[in-house]
């Protein structure tokens, strides 16, 4: 490879009309803190071990998990000696050493040691957390089964208390209620969370989560009583083994129930918890942190677009000039440069959102749940929101780099294969919006009775009728007032609809269901407020609908985008620069900081497995053959 960086790119980087270090270093909240990430991740670059992993798409599914675990422990171990104790740094070096790849141990730490540490007594998480911390116990979060993901109220698993023993007794009492999905529960755990319907003196009490010890700790084998597995190649997770896990009346004992909100006392009765919903702490936590995955998968991959689409020449502009780089097509900037504004506004919201979660959680842990709803309502609206919104865009990205997007070698299609999973797990989209509707529904018509509203949403009792004063200048407030206005308009519609159902005769869970379509499109409208012109522009429908813009108004916003993709154009490569992502970060032949794109793609095909011998096998068992025996036979013309 020539050591030289491109010369559009060079070009790009020396007419940009502001410093892109100054945006890293805001991005990374300071000079010192970029710092010390590149020192880490230059650690990553000189470490020959963590160098030497091929991509995951040239190894087959055993492969892959093998080199995860491997990658993974090394990492750990690693980390210890490297005594990295800031959280910033050891996720630092994480995501360096293993860019693509998901880790077998990711629910360990991203769900199972927290939930120890929330939802168990002090006592237990004494016992518990640090055996988790220091891997000497290796655990993960089982709650989805074959019939159920969604309805939690739904699962089966069953906890029944036996005061005989002081032992809970699980059970899988029938197939839809094997447990299936939870990550890492196959092959790498030897202890789960499992979420089960608790039952004592012979009544149910609803899901609780007990820790199940689920493979020896001498040597691996699964306890008696259990059945464990894997669930099959995915459409990413590659190293993650996804399983299944079936209880034969499997006893634990008593304490082994998280009893930290929930009780159940040697004599079997059960002390309830101040709010059932507790139990679910550890989702909204993990909903949280998705809204921050969905800015990095998005950000990568806009990224890699937009670096390749300046270093890319398709086509005349002018008649008869050179071919023009594809990022001056005005059709090119309409698809990435809207996509850069929205990576920028994830991040933004994504730390937003772990700055409200760190106080509500706080509270909560303290006894005070008043806040509880809105946390649940904004983490699952936003989560939904982001990951939706992020994939699509991601498959935007990938289009935009043409035929080479679709190549692994572009990077983006791994992108998409892990985050598109977040659009499902830990809350299918749909229904986390639902959520966040009936929180909508309910604030609207407590609006309606004049109660007071969180600030977040007290943009719901505006008054619909007054139009909007958008002018020239398209200023903030202006556009923060459209998106107010459509968002309250469309939730008001929504709980008219619900609300006329109702006097139909309608009982109200069905006055609900058949009012959901506009309740999700209105709650998309709420989460919408990350957005300016461009959000207008693409939803005008729904900001026109009752005459809120006039049409000199449409021409300016319409006139206004456009105006913009020309502002961004001199700096698109300096800002996504300023994400700095490091190539080995990355992991794309388009998405180089050299621009170097033809020779990397060369120099990847070449590593490809079919390349390893001139004539492949196949030639030799089925090609000859046949081509022999069509070259013996008589017609041979109606046969091909
Ligand atoms: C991810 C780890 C990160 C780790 C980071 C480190 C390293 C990363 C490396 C690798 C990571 C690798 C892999 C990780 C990837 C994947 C992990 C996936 C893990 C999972 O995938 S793990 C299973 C998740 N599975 C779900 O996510 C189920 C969704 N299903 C539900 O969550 C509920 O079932 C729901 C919401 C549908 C409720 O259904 P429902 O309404 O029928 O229930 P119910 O009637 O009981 O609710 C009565 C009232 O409670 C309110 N309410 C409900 N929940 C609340 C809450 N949490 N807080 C406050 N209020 C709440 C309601 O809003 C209602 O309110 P109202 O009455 O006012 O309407
Ligand atoms: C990659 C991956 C990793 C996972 N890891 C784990 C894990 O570690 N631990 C774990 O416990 N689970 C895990 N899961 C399971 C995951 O949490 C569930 O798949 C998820 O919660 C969705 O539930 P479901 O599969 O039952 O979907 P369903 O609810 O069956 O969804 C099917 C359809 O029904 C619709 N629907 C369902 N209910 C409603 C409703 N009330 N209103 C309107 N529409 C509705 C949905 O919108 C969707 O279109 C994982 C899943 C994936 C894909």
């Amino acid at each position: 490879m020539s050591n030289e960086v491109n010369t559009d790119l060079l070009k790009e980087r020396s007419t940009a009309t502001f410093d892109a270090e100054r945006l890293t270093e805001f991005i990374y909240k300071g000079p010192e803190k970029v710092k010390r990430k590149r020192q880490i991740q230059n650690i990553v670059l000189q470490d020959k071990f963590l160098q030497s992993f091929k991509p995951t798409e040239f190894y087959d599914r055993d492969g892959q998990y093998n080199n995860a675990v491997r990658r993974q422990i090394y990492i750990m171990d690693r980390l210890e000696e490297l005594g990295f104790r800031s959280e910033t740094d050891r996720l630092n070096f994480r995501e360096a050493a293993a860019p693509v790849e998901l880790s077998p141990f990711g629910l360990h730490s991203g769900m199972f040691v927290p939930t120890l540490e929330r939802q168990g007594t002090p006592e237990q998480s004494r016992k518990w957390v640090p055996l988790g911390k220091s891997f000497k116990m290796i655990g993960t979060y089982a709650q989805t089964e074959l019939g159920h993901g969604t309805f939690i109220r739904g699962l089966e698993t069953t906890a029944t208390f036996d005061p005989e023993t002081q032992e809970f007794i699980l059970d899988s009492p029938t197939l839809s209620s094997i447990k299936y999905w939870p990550g890492n529960v196959a092959k790498t755990v030897n202890h789960c969370l499992v979420m089960a319907q608790l039952y004592t003196q012979g009544k149910c009490h609803g899901t609780h989560l007990f820790l199940v010890q689920v493979r020896s700790m001498e040597d691996h084998t699964i306890m008696p009583g259990l059945e464990i597995g894997d669930i099959g190649p995915k459409l990413g997770f590659d190293g993650v083994d996804n399983g299944f896990m079936k209880f034969n009346k499997y006893r634990i004992p008593r304490m082994n129930m998280l009893m930290r909100y929930a009780k159940v006392l040697e004599n079997g009765d059960y002390i309830k918890p101040k709010n059932a919903k507790l139990t679910y702490g550890a989702m909204v936590m993990v909903r949280v942190w998705i809204v921050m995955d969905a800015f990095k998968a998005l950000s990568r991959a806009t990224v890699i677009a937009v670096r390749y689409s300046a270093v890319r020449r398709q086509s005349e502009l002018r008649p008869g000039g050179e071919e023009a780089q594809v990022i001056d097509y005005q059709t090119q900037q309409y698809k990435l440069f809207p996509l850069l504004a929205t990576s920028y506004a994830f991040l933004l919201a994504a730390e937003g959102m772990s700055q409200i979660y760190a106080k509500i959680s706080s509270d909560i842990e303290r006894g005070n749940l008043e806040d509880m709803p809105q946390l649940h309502a904004l983490a699952c609206g936003l989560k939904a929101f982001c990951t939706w919104v992020g994939c699509e865009g991601i498959e935007v990205c990938r289009m935009s780099c043409g035929g080479h997007g679709y190549s692994h070698a572009s990077g983006i299609p791994k992108i998409y294969a892990n985050i598109v999973g977040a659009c499902t797990y830990e809350g299918e989209n749909t229904v986390m919006m639902l959520q966040t509707a009936r929180y909508l529904s309910k604030s609207y018509f407590r609006g309606q009775r004049g109660e007071s509203l969180p600030e977040l949403i007290q943009y719901l009792t505006i008054d619909l009728n007054v139009k909007s004063t958008l002018g020239e200048d398209c200023s903030f407030e202006s556009l923060v007032a459209a998106y107010s206005h459509r968002a309250a308009r469309m939730v008001a519609t929504a709980c008219k609809l619900q609300n006329a159902n109702k006097q139909k005769g309608m009982p109200s869970h069905d006055a609900w269901n058949k009012s959901t379509v506009p309740f999700i499109a209105a709650t998309k409208a709420h989460c919408h407020l990350l957005y300016a012109v461009y959000g207008i522009v693409e939803n005008m429908g729904e900001f026109m609908q009752d005459g809120y813009f006039n049409q000199d108004q449409i021409s300016i916003l319409n006139r206004k985008v456009l105006a913009l993709l020309e502002d961004i154009r001199p700096n698109a490569v300096a800002l996504v620069d300023a994400f700095d992502y490091p190539d080995h970060l990355l992991q794309s032949c388009l998405g180089r900081y050299d621009g170097q794109v033809y020779e990397a793609l060369y120099e990847n095909s070449k590593s490809s497995p079919l390349n390893n011998t001139d004539i492949h096998s196949s030639y030799y068992n089925y090609i000859r053959p046949m081509m022999q025996k069509r070259s013996k036979s008589k017609d041979i013309s109606a046969k091909l």
